[in-house]
């Protein structure tokens, strides 16, 4: 049974606005699902919707096999959300945060000591215990905010944007966090990010979205080989150099698009094989000094740009 199955959804707020826009998409129980999009592309309006906040104005959601517009009472019980902003009360101490969390969910007393005690031993928060919860760090506040809403034992966590403004230190202890949490606990969790080498590292699944739609979705390994693409990357010795021959290179057969990234020109190109060949051709002939060119697969991030810069609308796609 799929955790979360959405199927033509639409959202349309009262000043016309369509976020969402006939939006299909499943989430895999037990698995870390990645929702990416550009800025207004509707994924707090689906958040909003998921968690109960906000009704959808047309489509069919299936939460843990349940009618979501229909049993949206039940579906509370089986979820939690951890926004973006902290929620832990900064006046009492962390394990009076976990209790008062419990309560809120209604947890047995017994049963929410015992969760509590585990979440903190597997979470490492022990060493905290003993020092006023406002002392702690921007990192183990939002650690201590995501233990507190497994306390409930929720079968999805959403997450907004969990990693955001985090140091990579604190950024891997996230990242670890979320993992034991499918692992251990076998949640599975619903998050948003910007970061897109996040989302390929972390993810089991991702889905891309746009103008309230999916474009694509599927393991990162498939979107990464979704556009059917291969690309060229040439590295020059120079930040000059590369912004330089980023656009002759554009003007070439076989190409595409091109992109800068770390003194290497990436070029989008329909034959790769073809384009190398032209490519090498031209530099070599020009004498130009180059430091290397080879045929790379695209980064989910070229992906991510590639169909969301795309601007056209693109039929549904399943990958998995
Ligand atoms: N309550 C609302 N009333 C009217 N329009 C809204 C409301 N909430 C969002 N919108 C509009 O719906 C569209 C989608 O917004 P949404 O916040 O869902 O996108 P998003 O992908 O979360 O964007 P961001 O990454 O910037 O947070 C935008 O055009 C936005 O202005």
């Amino acid at each position: 049974m799929p955790a979360i199955e959405i199927e033509k959804l639409i959202k349309q707020y009262k000043n016309g606005v369509k976020a969402l826009n006939g939006l299909s998409l499943r989430v895999n129980s037990g698995e870390i699902f990645s929702l990416l999009g550009p800025n207004g592309a509707g994924k707090s309006s689906l958040i909003n919707i998921l968690t109960t906040f906000y009704k959808p104005t047309a489509g069919k959601v299936s939460m843990l096999g349940r009618d979501l517009c229909k049993e949206p009472a039940w579906v509370r019980t089986q979820i939690a959300c951890v926004a973006q902003r902290i929620s832990i009360d900064a006046h009492l101490s962390l394990m009076e945060n976990m209790m008062f969390q419990s309560r809120l969910y209604q947890v047995d007393a017994q049963v929410a000591k015992k969760r509590t005690a585990a979440l903190i031993d597997s979470f490492e928060l022990a060493g905290y215990l003993k020092y006023p919860t406002a002392s702690y760090s921007g990192g183990v506040k939002r650690r201590l905010d995501i233990a507190m809403n497994m306390v409930s034992s929720p079968k999805i966590l959403f997450l907004d944007e969990p990693t955001v403004g985090m140091d990579i230190e604190s950024r891997q202890a996230m990242w670890k966090m979320l993992l034991q949490i499918r692992d251990e606990y076998g949640t599975t969790i619903f998050l948003t990010t910007h970061y897109l080498e996040e989302a390929d590292q972390l993810s089991d699944s991702i889905c891309i979205m746009k103008d309230g739609r999916e474009l694509a979705q599927g393991t990162p390994g498939s979107l990464r080989s979704y556009t059917g693409q291969n690309m060229l990357r040439i590295a020059f010795s120079s930040a000059g150099e590369t912004e330089k021959y980023k656009d002759i290179l554009a003007g070439m057969g076989h190409i595409q698009f091109t992109r800068v990234r770390d003194h290497s020109v990436f070029v989008g190109v329909d034959d790769s094989r073809a384009a190398f060949t032209t490519v090498n051709k031209w530099l070599l002939e020009h004498q130009v000094g180059f430091d290397a060119i080879e045929i790379v697969e695209p980064s989910l991030e070229d992906v991510f740009l590639t169909l969301t810069g795309s601007g056209e609308n693109r039929e549904e796609q399943w990958l998995c």
